[in-house]
């Protein structure tokens, strides 16, 4: 009990700092979700095991991230492709909640953690589908959004076909990203042009835990 007061104490802090308006619900539900991710990381692999960081920072804080570099709108479309334990999905879901989230992962029992966690916290605005992203039709996202799980190519080949025109892919990264930028940048012939730009922006600034992290916006 007073680990997680600690912890949500130090998650308000961070969050006010950068000017996050969410309420004490909202909180309250990211402190649940972080601690049912971590009960759940017991029984399968959602995260690392390593205990170098508290959850609600290494991996909530971190979600909640991507919502300072673009703002989510009311009614906004959004893909987390392979969300894994829901990640940055469900953070975001939480934060935003007139946004619509659909989680996909290739995964079904990974899935099946994340829809289970999303029904106990009463998630409205987020469903998770067990899907591989190739597979998915008929289907598109004003924003795609991926954390940890492929090169930018292989996320721009993914992403490029169920993207609106104004559409963006948000990725969340480590290490030296340039030679991954630029081999998806000389690839967008074959992705219909897609991106015809990529911005990136350090966030070692907003913790220690996020040293050599980066956000990635691919954008038509
Ligand atoms: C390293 S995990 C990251 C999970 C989560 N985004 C996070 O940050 O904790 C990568 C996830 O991507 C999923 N994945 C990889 N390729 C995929 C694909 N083509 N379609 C759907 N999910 C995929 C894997 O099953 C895995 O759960």
């Amino acid at each position: 009990m007073k680990r997680h007061t600690e912890e949500l104490d130090a998650l308000k802090e961070l969050c006010s700092r950068e000017q996050m308006a969410l309420t004490e619900s909202q909180y309250e539900l990211l402190a649940a979700y972080a601690l049912l991710l971590e009960q759940w990381n017991k029984k399968i692999n959602l995260i690392s095991r390593k205990e170098d960081a508290p959850v609600i920072i290494k991996h909530v804080f971190h979600s909640l991230l991507m919502g300072l570099f673009h703002p989510f709108s009311a009614g906004e479309k959004v893909l987390d492709l392979g969300t894994g334990g829901g990640l940055p999905g469900i953070p975001l879901a939480i934060a935003w909640p007139d946004t619509r989230f659909l989680l996909v992962d290739s995964t079904g029992k990974k899935i099946a953690a994340c829809q289970a966690m999303i029904n106990e916290l009463g998630i409205g605005n987020a469903v998770a589908l067990h899907s591989r992203v190739e597979e998915l039709k008929g289907l598109t996202f004003d924003t795609v959004l991926s954390r940890q799980v492929a090169q930018l190519e292989q996320l721009c080949a993914y992403t490029y076909r169920f993207l609106k025109p104004e559409g963006c892919l948000i990725c969340l990264k480590g290490g030296n990203l340039e030679e991954e930028i630029k081999t998806a940048l000389e690839a967008r012939h074959a992705h219909h042009g897609f991106p015809s730009t990529i911005e990136h922006f350090a966030i070692s600034g907003f913790s220690p835990f996020f040293a050599e992290k980066e956000i990635v916006i691919a954008r038509r």
